[in-house]
């Protein structure tokens, strides 16, 4: 890109030069010169008005400059040889491009003969006549237009700075492009003395003021590509240049890079859980906004990092809890076409449990009181079992599920659909409440805050409660307000049980290491009923084992 750029603009700036200078051909290519010279050999010049020009050159170079417009012809002096020639040699040349821009004036990295000299379709050395040099004189005088650009940009604050009005970025980069093509032009001028730079000399001081209006027509293009690239990719550039430009040229802004960690299950970006400040201008990184990063990750890499019981997996496995494929649940003897397939009887295994499971939550969910203030509780007649958990976490889900009844509890995927302590009554054995959810919820703040409020006040003092069922998210794990309420019911001594929710979300794996993390946590909890209870609402994975469970609630009912 850099080369194909260049190139653009040597074209483009030589074809104007001769344009505005009426040389001969104006702006004739310089393949079709190359052929003239060719062709003529020697003769030719005619085509050129600039030939008095280039005779007066020829003075100064007294014959020494022969060889010069000779290497002048196989390199500025032919375009269509240069664009065939040059492809070459700058693809090849360009490490030592990219090198001129560090060291300047440092003319070992040129060192290498270019291919463009050893081209054979070049005039050989020392049959380059004086004539045929006036023929080649707008090269040289081109060449002169590069010098005479470098010494501009070289006292710099003069030129760009000046009347005209250029930007001193744009100045020092066109500046610094035609100095690259001058180096290259000096590497082959390098052995022909001083006689050289005062011909140079000479013209570049005789068409300066041509220059420079040269370089304010010419600036939009080039400048603008060169500044792209370079904040791009070259900005250390700007390091040894100049100073100015550095400070002129805004300091790039980096991507925003996706963070995954690899120990994370969840697909979760680690930026999700950090707010704004990490998008990475390189400037605004500070050490103290990567420690939360570093925290969620070591967070992650712990939970991977756990290694669970094999009991907690071959229960996992037994159950199929955990993401499963379609095909799984049926090879175990599953009708996948069933809501909740796991939770059916794959082949008749009437047990008593299974008895008395039926007889409790098979029968019809009966709704019968919803309470907003404690005041509102109905009195506490059957044994209660209470489902809380965080907002959306499937808690009324969980009721549809226990009972196989789809539709009597009201769900959504929007959190904070139950705003209110529902009682349901399952053949008057048992009453299933279903809470509000806490944190966040599409609610007002007063509102949220008094129906956790109510959760509370009902966990910690309502009499006949039998159990609380917290619900986690399998994925999420538990969270801040979680060991809140653990904290009141341990401080109240209400049994609660943790039942991991929406296991078909994660791998088997996960659920078995979130139930391993949660039963570690817990184990010094005295209220804890154990073991963790793991289910799916969706697939029916665990529900007949948590019905199994919570009817044991029921067998010691008086009647
Ligand atoms: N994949 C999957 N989704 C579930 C499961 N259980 C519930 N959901 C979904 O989770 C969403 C929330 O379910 P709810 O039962 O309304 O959750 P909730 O805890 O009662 O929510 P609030 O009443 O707002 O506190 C719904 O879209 C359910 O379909 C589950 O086991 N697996
Ligand atoms: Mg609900």
């Amino acid at each position: 890109m850099p080369f194909r750029v260049r190139l653009k603009v040597q074209t483009s700036t030589a074809s104007q030069l001769f344009a505005q200078r009426n040389w001969g051909g104006g702006g004739m290519a310089g393949g079709k010169m190359r052929n003239r010279r060719e062709d003529a050999n020697g003769k030719g010049g005619t085509g050129f008005a600039g030939r008095k020009k280039g005779e007066k050159r020829e003075d100064h170079k007294g014959g020494g400059g022969n060889t010069e417009q000779k290497r002048w012809q196989s390199r500025a002096g032919s375009y269509a040889d240069a664009k065939r020639g040059a492809s070459g040699v700058d693809k090849r040349k360009r490490k030592g491009d990219h090198d001129s821009w560090h060291d300047g004036d440092n003319d070992a990295s040129f060192s290498k003969p270019r291919p463009a000299r050893r081209n054979p379709s070049t005039v050989t050395r020392g049959k380059f006549s004086a004539r045929e040099g006036d023929r080649f004189k707008p090269r040289s005088s081109e060449e002169d237009d590069f010098r005479s650009m470098r010494r501009s940009s070289s006292k710099a604050s003069g030129i760009s700075r000046g009347d005209k009005g250029r930007s001193m970025i744009c100045m020092n980069s066109q500046a610094s492009k035609w100095k690259k093509f001058d180096k290259d032009v000096r590497v082959n001028r390098r052995n022909d003395g001083a006689a050289n730079a005062d011909l140079n000399e000479h013209v570049a001081g005789s068409r300066k003021s041509d220059d420079l209006s040269q370089i304010t027509e010419e600036k939009p293009r080039p400048q603008t590509t060169r500044v792209l690239d370079k904040t791009g990719k070259k900005l250390r550039v700007f390091k040894k240049d100049s100073v100015s430009d550095s400070e002129e040229i805004a300091p790039p802004k980096k991507r925003k890079r996706m963070k995954l960690d690899p120990y994370d299950t969840s697909n979760k970006r680690i930026e999700d859980s950090t707010p704004k400040q990490d998008v990475c201008i390189a400037e605004k990184i500070i050490p103290e906004k990567s420690t939360p990063e570093e925290t969620e990750m070591s967070i992650n890499a712990k939970f991977r990092d756990i290694q669970p019981s094999s009991s907690i997996l071959s229960y996992v496995e037994d159950n199929l809890l955990g993401r499963r494929r379609l095909i799984d649940i049926k090879n175990a003897g599953y009708n996948a076409k069933l809501s909740a397939p796991l939770d059916n009887v794959p082949f008749s295994t009437r047990t008593e449990r299974d008895r008395i499971e039926d007889s409790v939550f098979r029968n019809k969910l009966d709704f019968f009181a919803a309470a907003k203030i404690s005041s509102s509780f109905p009195p506490p007649t059957i044994p209660e079992i209470a489902f809380a958990g965080v907002s959306n976490v499937g808690k009324s889900s969980l009721l549809n599920a226990l009972t196989r009844q789809w539709g009597i509890v009201r769900t959504s995927d929007k959190p904070g659909l139950t705003q209110s302590i529902n009682f349901f009554r399952l053949a008057s054995k048992l009453c299933l409440v279903d809470l509000p959810g806490y944190g966040f919820a599409y609610a007002k703040e007063e509102v949220k805050e008094s129906w956790q409020e109510l959760v509370k006040e009902y966990v910690s003092t309502r009499v006949g409660l039998d159990r609380v069922c917290l619900l986690v998210h399998t994925k999420r794990g538990m969270k801040p307000l979680d060991y809140e309420l653990i904290d009141l019911m341990e401080r109240s001594k209400t049994p609660y049980q943790i039942v991991l929710t929406k296991t078909d979300l994660v791998f088997p794996i996960d659920v078995a290491r979130r139930a391993m993390e949660i039963q570690e946590s817990l184990r010094k909890n005295k209220s804890v009923v154990k073991p963790v209870m793991m289910v799916s609402s969706k697939t029916g994975a665990g529900i007949r084992n948590l019905r199994g469970v919570l009817g044991k609630l029921v067998r010691f009912v008086k009647p």
